[in-house]
């Protein structure tokens, strides 16, 4: 795999921050998450192909394990607010002046520096300050949040994966790390370049809700089904909006022009109208194999046995049968192979890391007995 060899601290966080070392371990590092003793349960539901180790890092030892796990480690990822790393002495500065090549890599919601660097937050106001949530959402609606995919997940730990990667390349020419300050408001607001860069084309002129790829425009729309279901329309371009058309048994010369701002609110009354009189599965057979980009909004329990999301082997089971998707892109040599194992359980991994980066066992022992690290050994089961 293409990561295989690259060794990750990733410190237990929320959810950006595991998503990110997942990516990275889907692609075949070695990721070992650090997470916290006396816990009794792991927040992370992405940890898949993770190893987990269990210490107590407001103790001296645990800073002292942290370190020297991090001096032969290729990245650490920390996932807190600003300066928590520094007050357990486990800052930059520090942990790259004992190791030189490794890259620190700082996911948060405002980066390192200004007036809210120190402030909790979470994606919903990283988008807000990103700009992005103002275009977000219906007309005459209020600004309303996609999930907590667009900071979390797509300006926080994919853009910090990428960051890291970056570093990852150019420590190969420079054969030196650096420090990554992934601030989720900046990689969500740079996701957003394109709104931004179309704003000159008076693409985004109009109110939320109301231009072309926010729900204003007809065309680019979900539209509910006679069966309670939706379909979800993309016919931008004039060749598909005909097709479009003809798939919903509308002639051109009835209706206004597809451009017409004043009259979008009208044509999309009478697509509501043409899509309620079937159902989801009869309008997919319509449009399938057409270029009139009607697709049906699948629920995920739906998804992975698509014709087409099952032929390309889109979505993964674990051997606890929880379904997921696998990780992309697909890369033709040297291809991501998830872990399908069970995710670890806090601990699980303590003994067996802590000898592989050089510890003895009688000092593991006394670790363990001083409550500085926690092993979780699975007990077989008979
Ligand atoms: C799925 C839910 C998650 C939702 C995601 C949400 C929408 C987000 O947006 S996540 C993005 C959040 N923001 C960031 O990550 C930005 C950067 N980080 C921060 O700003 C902050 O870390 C913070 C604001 C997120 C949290 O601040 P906090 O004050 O708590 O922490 P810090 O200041 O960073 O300091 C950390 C301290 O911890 C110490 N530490 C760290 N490691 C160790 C260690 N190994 N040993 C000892 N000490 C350690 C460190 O030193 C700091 O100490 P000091 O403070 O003294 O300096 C999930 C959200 C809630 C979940 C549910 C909930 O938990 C209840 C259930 C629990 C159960 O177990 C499972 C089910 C739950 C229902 C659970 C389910 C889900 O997981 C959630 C809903």
């Amino acid at each position: 795999m293409a990561l295989t060899g690259i060794r990750v601290i990733e410190l237990a966080g929320l959810a950006p921050a595991p998503f990110c070392g997942m990516i990275l371990a889907d692609f075949g590092a070695s990721v070992i998450r650090v997470d916290r003793t006396k816990v009794a349960m792991s927040l992370d539901n992405q940890a898949r192909g993770k190893r987990s180790v269990a210490l107590n890092l407001k103790t001296p030892e645990g800073v002292a394990i942290l370190r020297k796990l991090c001096v032969r480690s290729d990245v650490v990822l920390e996932p807190y607010r600003k300066g928590v790393m520094e007050k357990l002495g486990l800052g930059p500065e520090k942990l790259l002046k004992e190791n030189p090549h490794l890259i620190y890599a700082r996911l948060t919601g405002y980066g390192q520096s200004g007036p809210y660097a120190t402030v909790a937050g979470h994606d919903i106001n990283y988008i807000a300050m990103s700009g992005l949530l103002s275009r977000l959402g219906r007309h005459k609606d209020k600004p309303y949040a996609p999930l907590n995919l667009v900071a979390d997940f797509a300006g926080g730990g994919l853009t910090c994966a990428f960051g890291i990667v970056l570093a990852l390349l150019e420590r190969t020419r420079s054969g030196q790390g650096q420090i990554i300050d992934a601030s989720m408001v900046e990689g969500a607001a740079y996701m957003g370049s394109f709104v931004w860069k179309s704003r000159a084309i008076g693409m985004w002129e109009r109110g939320r809700g109301q231009n072309m790829l926010d729900g204003g425009a007809p065309f680019y729309d979900t539209y509910q089904t006679a069966d309670g279901k939706h379909v979800a329309v993309g016919a931008i371009e004039p060749q598909f909006y005909q097709q479009l058309l003809r798939g919903l048994g509308l002639d051109t010369a009835d209706l206004p022009p597809q451009m017409s701002f004043d009259h979008w609110p009208e044509l999309k009354r009478v697509f509501e109208g043409c899509f309620a009189t079937k159902t989801q599965a009869e309008w997919t057979d319509i449009f399938d194999g057409t270029d009139a980009c009607v697709t049906p909004v699948l629920s995920f329990d739906q998804v992975s046995s698509h014709p087409h999301n099952k032929e390309r082997g889109s979505f993964v089971t674990d051997c606890g049968e929880d379904e997921s998707p696998r990780p992309a892109p697909v890369l033709s040599r040297t291809p991501a192979d998830p872990c399908l194992a069970r995710d670890p359980r806090i601990g699980q991994h303590t003994g067996e890391v802590l000898e592989e980066y050089g510890f003895k066992s009688e000092d593991i022992d006394n670790f363990v007995a001083a409550g500085v690290i926690e092993r979780n050994v699975p007990v077989a089961k008979l």
